[in-house]
C-alpha cells in the first residue's frame, strides 16, 4: 500500500500567503491519492480520513459559449480553495441528464475537501430555457458566473467552431455573411443561433425571473484574453475566496498569443489548440450591421448587471 503525506489545510485553507508551492503540492496530493485509488492502490479508507468528498458546485460558469469558459475556468482552478469538473457535465440542459437526478449530478464533481469550493462550466446553461428553474430548485443561492464577449466577436467566434467542424468532416459550409444576415429583408438574421446566443440580455432576463443580480458576476471575456489576472481578483472577491491567484500564475506565451498557467516551476499549461482558432475575415459591411443591431441589447445589458464594456 502507498505511504501518502498529506498535506495540511492551513486556517481551513491551503498555503502560505504568495507562495505556490503548498497549493501545488495539495493539488498533486490530492491527484495522486485518487490515482492511486484508481488504481487500487490506495483504500477508501484513505479517502476517507482525508476527507475527500464529491461536492455539487457552489459556483457555476453558465456560459457564453465562446466567451472563454474553458480560460475562466482553468485559471479559477489555480486558486487552492477551487476544484473543478473538468468536463462539461450539461446536466441542466439536456433532459436525459437531468432524469438521472441530482446524485448522478453530484457523483460527476471531483473530490474535494469540504472547505473547497468546486466549480462546472457548462455554456449551453446560459442559453437553455429550463436551465434557471432547474439550477434555483437545486440551490437558490448559488453563485452564477457569465463571462461574455463583444458580441459580434463572439458569434463569429461561434460560427468559426461550427466551421472547423466541418471543414474536418470535409463538408461544406456557408459563409458567415450568409447566415448573419437575411437574404430577403438584409437584416440582421436572428433565427441565425450565433447572433442569437449574442443578445446577453434576452438571456439574462430570463435567469432574472429566478436569481437576483446580486447573484451574478459578469466576467469581461476580452480583458481576461488581455489581461487575465484582475479579472480573476474579481472573480475571487465575488466568491468570497481569500486573493491566491498572482501573476506568477499567469505568463504570456507569445507562441500561443495567450495567457498560459504555471502552477509552480515545474508544472504550466496553456489551453488546448481549440481554444484560439484564427477566424475567418469577414465582410466589413456585415460587421458594422452586426453591431449596431447588437448595440440596444447591449446597452440594457449595462444597465442590468452594472458593468459598462467599450463594446461599439
Ligand atoms: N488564455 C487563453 N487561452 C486560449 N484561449 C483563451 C484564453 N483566454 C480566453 N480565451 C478565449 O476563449 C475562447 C473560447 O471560449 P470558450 O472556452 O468559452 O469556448 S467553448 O464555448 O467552451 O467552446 C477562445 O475564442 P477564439 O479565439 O474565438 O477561439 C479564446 O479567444
Amino acid at each position: 500500500m502507498l505511504r501518502l503525506q498529506p498535506i495540511c489545510p492551513i486556517d481551513g485553507r491551503f498555503g502560505l500567503r504568495g507562495q505556490d508551492e503548498i497549493p501545488l503540492r495539495a493539488l498533486q496530493f490530492k491527484r495522486g491519492l485518487l490515482h492511486e485509488f484508481r488504481k487500487g492502490n490506495a483504500s477508501k479508507e484513505q479517502i476517507r480520513l482525508h476527507s475527500l468528498v464529491q461536492q455539487i458546485p457552489k459556483a457555476i460558469i453558465i456560459g457564453v459559449r465562446k466567451g472563454g469558459t474553458r480560460a475562466l475556468l482553468e485559471m479559477l482552478n489555480l486558486h487552492p480553495a477551487v476544484v473543478k469538473a473538468s468536463q462539461e457535465i450539461h446536466f441542466f440542459d439536456n433532459d436525459e441528464n437531468y432524469a438521472k437526478g441530482i446524485e448522478w449530478y453530484r457523483k460527476k464533481m471531483p473530490f474535494s475537501y469540504p472547505h473547497q469550493i468546486t466549480i462546472e462550466k457548462s455554456p449551453a446553461y446560459f442559453i437553455t430555457e429550463e436551465v434557471p428553474e432547474r439550477i434555483y430548485k437545486m440551490n437558490s443561492s448559488i453563485k452564477l458566473l457569465i463571462i461574455v464577449r463583444e458580441p459580434t466577436t463572439r458569434a463569429i467566434s461561434d460560427y468559426t467552431q461550427v466551421l472547423e467542424g466541418k471543414e474536418r468532416k470535409n463538408k461544406t459550409y456557408y459563409k458567415f455573411e450568409k447566415l448573419s444576415i437575411d437574404p430577403n429583408t438584409c437584416e440582421v438574421n436572428t433565427k441565425y443561433k450565433a447572433v442569437r446566443t449574442s443578445i446577453y440580455t434576452k438571456h439574462l432576463e430570463r435567469w432574472l425571473k429566478y436569481f437576483p443580480i446580486e447573484q451574478f458576476h459578469i466576467v469581461d471575456g476580452d480583458r481576461l484574453i488581455t489581461e487575465p489576472l484582475p479579472e480573476l481578483q474579481l472573480v475571487e472577491k465575488f466568491l468570497n475566496l481569500p486573493p491566491r491567484i498572482s501573476q506568477y500564475n499567469l505568463y504570456f506565451n507569445a507562441t500561443r498569443g495567450f495567457y498560459c498557467l504555471r502552477f509552480n516551476i515545474v508544472f504550466n499549461k496553456c489551453l488546448a489548440g481549440s481554444k484560439g482558432r484564427i477566424h475567418p475575415e469577414v465582410d466589413s459591411s456585415v460587421i458594422t450591421k452586426l453591431r449596431k443591431f447588437f448595440h440596444p441589447f447591449n446597452q440594457k445589458f449595462y444597465q442590468i448587471t452594472g458593468r459598462t464594456f467599450n463594446w461599439p
